[in-house]
């Protein structure tokens, strides 16, 4: 199976966390994701994710730092997560493609319904803060 390189990036204000809800025909659909994207040929995961999250969300990255690399692999995909810790930003996330946002607090993390490869990132991020 052919595996795709996705850039995640975990947006933080304070102790909280900016996670977008997958439309239902996606991918995972119905489950929270934080936002991102794949990398294109040619692309950093750094110039990657600030392209999604200006696509998806309308911010610009200012400060990313390197988090977690994740390989799952799901029943029909296989996928590479480079997830970045994003503190810094401009503009005001929001559902720029219409998608169901909010802002998570860190102690709601462990219940919200992520897909599976997402286990690692919550205690990642539970790790480092
Ligand atoms: N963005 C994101 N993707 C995740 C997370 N966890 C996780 O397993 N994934 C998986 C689901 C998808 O298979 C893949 C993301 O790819 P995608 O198809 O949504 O990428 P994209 O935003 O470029 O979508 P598209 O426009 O190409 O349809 O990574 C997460 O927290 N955030
Ligand atoms: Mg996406």
């Amino acid at each position: 199976m052919k595996q795709v390189h996705v850039a995640v990036g975990v947006v933080r204000r304070e102790s909280t966390f900016f996670i977008c809800k997958r439309a239902d025909h996606q991918h995972q659909g119905g489950k929270w994701e934080f936002p991102g994207g794949k990398v294109e040929t040619g692309e950093t995961v750094e110039q990657a994710l600030n392209r999604e999250l200006r696509e998806e969300i309308g911010i610009s990255i200012t400060a990313s730092t390197p988090l977690i690399e994740i390989a799952h692999e799901y029943t029909e995909k296989r996928v590479l997560l480079s997830v970045l810790l994003v503190h810094k930003f401009s503009g005001e996330p929001f559902g720029k493609e219409g998608q169901i946002h909010r802002w998570a607090d860190i102690g709601e993390l462990n219940d919200i319904d992520f897909p599976d490869a997402n286990v690692a990132i919550v205690e990642a991020i539970l790790d480092t803060l």
